[in-house]
């Protein structure tokens, strides 16, 4: 539904974007996830037609969206940063005006008018004027004009920015029942926003695609990257060396606290296995008192992060193997 090539966008010396390859399947929710500064806004304004890419190509529904933008208008719903909303119409009055510009048959127009309202739970501020209006309220009407036209594929950027927390849930659960019978696009540079929301995730960093997986599979690439926090009290010192030894630990932190005598251990594993039982033996064995022991896993921030900086320790390394070679070089 929406198949994005090798798109770029450069502003003067700037790549706003730079490559960008991703796919939406119909019905399907994808995220894209990255944080400010990363490309979604330039890349949702190049897939809605309101700018136009340096290089590449994107199609909505099988049309380009250079070449048929208007096919394309009629195929998407476009929420952007800040929904365009006229303050002096009433919720029903600027829906009904949105329907019209969108090319709405007039005797289709009521009928999708109500259908957004209630999917958009709109029905007690059909007449109340969009000013008056909270945030959360004037967002769903943002989603309303989005789907007003019944496109097949919605776009929201940040839908959720602003919201207080039961907004927060209210806009999402609202996105996930649009899913299914149309395809989302849905910028956040929220993690467990895109885990609780969507079916996929392209994580996007200085204007590159740097990952493109579901949730759950990006997660299970990093639980190997585990660990575990324990908090004992006792000769640290002689432990710290035994507990580096046990293998499959790959990384220890102490922290200790001269006033409770306390040392708080945080140990990063580097396989999967289960090594609980081998470090709690060896704390008891050594006769440490142990208070606290839990395991702790990979989270999609980790990812995020993980992902983020693999990418950017690439670049480095490519930067310096480089600049090596150029100094090198006797030509
Ligand atoms: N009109 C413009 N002229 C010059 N540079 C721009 C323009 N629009 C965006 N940029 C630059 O392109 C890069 C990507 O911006 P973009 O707004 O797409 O990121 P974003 O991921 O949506 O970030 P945010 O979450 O902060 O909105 C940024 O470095 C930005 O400064």
């Amino acid at each position: 539904m929406i198949e994005v090539e090798h798109l770029s966008k450069i502003y003067g010396s700037t790549a706003a974007i730079e490559d960008v390859d991703f796919s939406v399947e119909k019905g399907e929710i994808l995220g894209f996830l990255g944080p400010n500064g990363a490309g979604k806004t330039t890349t949702m304004r190049i897939l809605s037609g309101y700018i136009p890419a340096t290089t590449g190509t994107a199609k909505i529904a099988g049309y380009d969206v250079h070449e048929q933008s208007i096919e394309v208008r009629r195929n998407i719903g476009y929420l952007p940063e800040t929904p365009p909303l006229y303050p002096d119409m009433t919720v029903e009055g600027f829906l009904k005006f949105v329907a019209r510009i969108k090319g709405v048959a007039s005797s289709d127009r009521n009928s999708r008018v109500n259908w957004s309202i209630e999917r958009c739970q709109l029905e007690d501020k059909r007449k109340v004027l969009i000013r008056k209006l909270s945030k959360g309220y004037k967002q769903r009407v943002g989603i309303a004009q989005a789907i007003v036209h019944d496109p097949p594929v919605i776009i929201l950027d940040e839908p959720t920015v602003g919201l207080d927390p039961k907004q927060i849930i209210e806009v999402r659960n609202l996105i996930k029942s649009l899913a299914g019978e149309h395809t989302i696009l849905l910028s956040t540079h929220i993690l467990p926003e895109v885990s609780m929301t969507c079916d996929r995730v392209t994580i996007i960093n200085g204007g590159k695609v740097v990952a493109t997986d579901t949730p759950d599979n990006l997660m299970s690439h990093l639980t190997a990257k585990g660990g575990y926090e324990i908090e004992i009290e006792g000769d640290i010192f002689s432990l710290e060396p035994m507990l580096k030894d046990i293998p499959g630990i790959s990384q220890l932190e102490i922290k200790s606290n001269s006033q409770t005598k306390r040392h708080l251990l945080s140990l990063t594993t580097d396989s999967n296995q289960e090594i609980g039982k081998d470090i709690a033996a060896l704390i008891i064995n050594q006769g440490l008192d142990l208070y606290e022991m839990k395991r702790t896993r990979a989270t999609l921030e980790d990812v995020f992060l993980n992902v983020i900086t693999e990418e950017s320790s690439i670049e480095t390394q490519e930067e310096q193997s480089l600049e090596t070679t150029d100094t090198e070089s006797p030509l």
